[in-house]
């Protein structure tokens, strides 16, 4: 019997993904850049039991038993055998997968990307492979890929068919922008009425701003993102960061039917950041929003006591989860493993 238990972290976006060319291998239609945040607040953890005596793969996510024959599973799965030894003794074995978020999964707040991250490498050490494992997580679940890798990541949307250059890259290492913070709003747990994945392919079907989001926004936005993480220019890291989030939600009401993820709450978080911005006569605090109404705040460490302060003071406590409004960190430990035997 082999016994291992890994942990991921989540990442989240600063120019989003949205949109794939391909549904199968998940290609996206344009280049994507996140954060990937430090394991201590908020990560997937999966152990897996490989063992002669299971009768059949098992994958339980939160204490709910999930289907093994879904496409995106049985891909990674597949994949990652390739790369092992086909002499390997227990790679016919059955697998016990169990897996749980310490945080709302499927709300906005990048449960796929942490979660499949953590299955695939988890898996990966149960098959001693060593080597990029990123395009296989990518097979899982797009973000995915991003959560591989510490600190400042680009995922390279590629043009082959095959995926082969659609790739995720590190664009700084974790100890880049140490002053760097992340402070989650939950304003709602619960699981989205649409997921990513069903929003992005009607997105992708329907909305004419998302095709000149991806042709002619995106590519510029990107190389004035990376200059401005390379240079740590905060200034404009928020404003492309804002304008990010902005456009993808625009995209979400420009997608037919829409897809409304924001609500009141995140509208006035919104409303407030800029206000308070403004106020100080500097850009102190940036949100980006996923799929999901819940906000990521970017901010630098100086700044952390007083937005915390001034959320709690607009905010009355039954607004916001307080539970989840933590500070997390970047730069970022990677993936780890918690024990192997
Ligand atoms: N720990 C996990 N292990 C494996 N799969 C997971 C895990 N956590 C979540 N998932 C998968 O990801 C799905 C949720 O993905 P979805 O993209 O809709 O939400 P999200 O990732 O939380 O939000 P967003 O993509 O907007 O940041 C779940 O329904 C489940 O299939
Ligand atoms: C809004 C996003 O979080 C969308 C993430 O989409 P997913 O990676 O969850 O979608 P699938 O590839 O279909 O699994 C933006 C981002 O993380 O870049």
């Amino acid at each position: 019997m082999k016994i291992v238990t890994a942990v991921a972290p989540v990442n989240i976006a600063v120019i989003k993904y949205w949109g794939k060319r391909d549904e199968t291998l998940i290609l996206p239609i344009n280049d994507s850049i996140s954060a990937t945040l430090s394991l201590e607040h908020m990560c997937a953890k999966t152990s897996i039991v490989c063992s002669p005596d299971l009768t059949e793969t098992k994958f339980w996510l939160n204490g709910e038993l999930q289907p093994t024959d879904s496409k995106r599973f049985q891909n990674c799965l597949r994949e990652i055998k390739k790369l092992v030894n086909p002499n390997l003794e227990y790679l016919s074995w059955n697998l016990s997968i169990c897996s749980e978020n310490n945080f709302p999964t499927a709300a906005g707040l990048a449960s796929s990307a942490a979660g499949y991250a953590c299955l695939v490498y988890a898996l990966a050490k149960i098959y001693e492979i060593n080597g990029n494992i990123s395009s296989i997580a990518r097979m899982g679940s797009g973000s995915a890929c991003r959560s591989i890798f510490g600190g400042w990541v680009r995922w390279q949307m590629g043009n082959t068919t095959d995926g082969s250059d659609s790739l995720a890259v590190q664009i700084a290492p974790e100890t880049h922008w140490p002053e760097m913070r992340v402070l989650v709003l939950v304003v709602n747990d619960k699981t989205k009425t649409y997921s990513s994945t069903s929003g992005m392919k009607t997105s992708v079907e329907t909305s004419t701003l998302l095709k000149h989001r991806a042709a002619n926004i995106v590519p510029q936005r990107t190389k004035e993102m990376i200059t401005a993480i390379k240079n740590k220019d905060y200034k404009t890291f928020a404003k492309l960061t804002m304008q990010d989030s902005n456009q993808f939600h625009a995209v979400c009401l420009d997608t037919y039917p829409p897809c409304f993820y924001l609500n009141d709450t995140s509208r006035a978080i919104i409303e407030l950041i800029h206000f308070y911005n403004q106020n100080k006569g500097e850009t102190k605090v940036a949100y980006t929003f996923d799929a999901g109404p819940n906000a990521c705040l970017y901010l630098l460490e100086k700044d952390v006591a007083e937005v915390i302060a001034m959320i709690n003071y607009v905010f009355p406590p039954t607004s916001l989860k307080s539970d989840y409004f933590k500070g997390d960190t970047v730069p970022s430990k990677k993936l780890d493993e918690v024990s192997l035997k």
